[in-house]
């Protein structure tokens, strides 16, 4: 665990209120300390609730976890003990990194498990309540491999951001080819001109790699 012996302050109210004072989410700061050398960013991961067909999957969770709290960073996730999802609070857990899980009530005895590590745990009325609380905590998103629901998490932020609406970082990490069908699928809609030609995700193989790529974002801004 590295989060001790960090210097630190609390954001204001008024820093609070002001997200372009940071550049970024304000609301992530509230009670994270700070280091000199590191600004905490709170990172949405939109990822399975099962553990998939092989290993590595949740072994992709469990890395990005651990990088999130390695670099003090702020997990926010669906409040899942199992799964990819389990996976990456329990490296996230493990590193220090403070998490919020956001879950719907009907989805708490299904989807959290025994042995979810602490959070801060949100309760919403339903799933689409659940998406919004969590892309609004949030300063840039993460897709790991997943089923239903990840693909409607990814394809809400993917889609706002070609509508323009949405400027936060997206990123898959494609671990084991995961979303190589996605991209076969973006590819071939583009060149039936249902997509533009830009693409508003970046994809990466390393769970390390995303989360370099959202800090790249907040710093070039
Ligand atoms: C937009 C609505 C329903 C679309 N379906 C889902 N939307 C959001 N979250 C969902 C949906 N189906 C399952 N989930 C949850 O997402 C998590 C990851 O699921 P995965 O299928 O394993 O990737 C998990 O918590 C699911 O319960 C109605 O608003």
């Amino acid at each position: 665990m590295r989060h001790s012996g960090r210097c630190g302050f609390l954001a204001t109210d008024h820093q609070l209120r002001d997200r372009d004072h940071w550049g970024f989410n304000a609301a992530s700061l509230v009670g994270v300390e700070l280091s000199t050398e590191a600004v905490s960013l709170a990172i949405c991961v939109f990822c399975g609730a099962s553990q998939g067909d092989s290993p590595v999957y949740t072994e992709a969770g469990y890395q990005l976890g651990k990088q999130l709290g390695s670099r003090f960073h702020r997990l926010i996730y669906g409040a899942g003990g199992v799964g990819v999802m389990g996976a990456v609070a329990r490296g996230a857990a493990e590193y220090g990194a403070k998490i919020v899980g956001v879950i719907p009530s009907f989805l708490r005895e299904r989807e959290m498990g025994d042995d979810i590590p602490p959070q801060e745990i949100i309760i919403t009325t339903n799933l689409a309540h659940r998406k919004t609380t969590m892309m609004n905590l949030a300063d840039g998103f993460i897709g790991l491999p997943g089923g239903y629901g990840t693909m409607d998490e990814m394809f809400e932020v993917i889609s706002m951001s070609a509508l323009g609406v949405e400027r936060r970082p997206v990123v898959l990490v494609n671990t084991n080819g995961f979303w190589d069908l996605f991209l076969e699928l973006v590819d071939e809609l583009g060149k039936r001109r249902f997509l533009p030609e830009d693409k508003y995700f970046i994809v990466v193989d390393d769970p390390a790699e995303a989360i370099d790529r959202i800090e790249f974002a907040r710093d070039a801004r």
